[in-house]
């Protein structure tokens, strides 16, 4: 089966990737939107794409395309440890580099520590930490570095000058596999470590109480939310639309009843999927 994934090799989506399909055909895509496309136009029939970081929050790219295709379903989400490296070319020098690259992810999440150490270098955003590792390595007489994972270091020949430069020791994405099927992912040799659903909402006009008429639909019947997130609908300032999980197994007729309840108060629902939260190493 055919999984695409951010980019290129050794990026953090790779490592995901490859935990939850180490039998499958990997293909690399340069952007989230690329990884969207493969699913949708059936190149690959899954896509692994990073969703939230602990540090950094949601990578709207994702949450955008997920409303955009609206074909497009999740069947599992995984939360992998993130630590960042800073790396060089071996024949540079850290003292002479002049700019240093990055996924704007891993530049926001390692912000205090390359702001307080390398204040006067500027930081440019690319399309993945192990694009930009791969850059360095085919530039040895560009001076630059590149925040990375260890396996760009080693895939793309790189010195490591700092290790571990998030700024919280704490720092964990959540990815999600995307299909077209609203197929439930299995994987009995990763930890499980819960089960949601995950839908896009939106309200049909801007009137007081909306927002609480939808939340009274999920309150009154004990259906716990573990996430809302606000995303402009980019029709204009202050039209947004919902991103909500509900935790716990889905069960048909209460929260079946739950959506049904949202239609007819004209709330559009895009339910995209009960499934399972693993766990992955770094
Ligand atoms: O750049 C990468 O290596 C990615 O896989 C992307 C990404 C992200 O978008 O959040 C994944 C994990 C880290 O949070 C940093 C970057």
């Amino acid at each position: 089966m055919k999984i695409a994934f951010l980019g290129p090799h050794a990026s953090f989506t790779q490592l995901a990737a490859a935990q939850l399909f180490p039998d499958d055909e990997l293909l690399p895509q340069a952007s989230i939107l690329d990884c969207f496309n493969a699913v949708e136009n059936g190149e690959a029939v899954k896509a692994v794409v990073p969703l939230e970081n602990s540090i950094e929050g949601t990578v709207s790219m994702t949450l955008d395309y997920l409303y955009k295709t609206p074909s497009i379903k999740i069947e599992a989400e995984a939360v992998m440890p993130i630590a960042h490296h800073l790396m060089i070319h071996p024949e540079n020098s850290i003292e002479n580099i002049e700019r240093i690259y990055s996924h704007p992810q891993a530049l926001a999440q390692s912000f205090h520590f390359l702001d307080t150490h390398y204040k006067e270098i500027p930081k440019q955003d690319f399309s993945s930490t192990a694009a930009a590792a791969k850059f360095v390595s085919e530039n040895p007489d560009t001076p630059i570095a590149a925040v990375a994972n260890q396996f760009a270091a080693n895939l793309y020949g790189l010195k490591i000058i700092n290790r571990n430069i998030q700024d919280f020791e704490q720092n964990h994405t959540r990815f999600i596999i995307i299909s077209k099927q609203q197929n439930k992912y299995q994987n009995v040799q990763l930890e499980t470590l819960g089960e949601k659903s995950g839908m896009l909402i939106t309200l049909p006009e801007d009137h007081p109480g909306g927002l609480h008429q939808v939340l009274s639909v999920f309150a009154w019947r004990k259906m716990n939310l573990s996430k809302i997130e606000s995303r402009t609908l980019k029709t204009g300032l202050g039209n947004y639309f919902f991103f909500i999980n509900v935790e716990g197994p889905w069960q048909e007729v209460l929260h079946g009843n739950a959506l049904q309840e949202l239609e007819s108060i004209n709330v559009n629902v895009d339910f995209l999927g009960n499934y399972k939260e693993f766990l992955l190493e770094s």
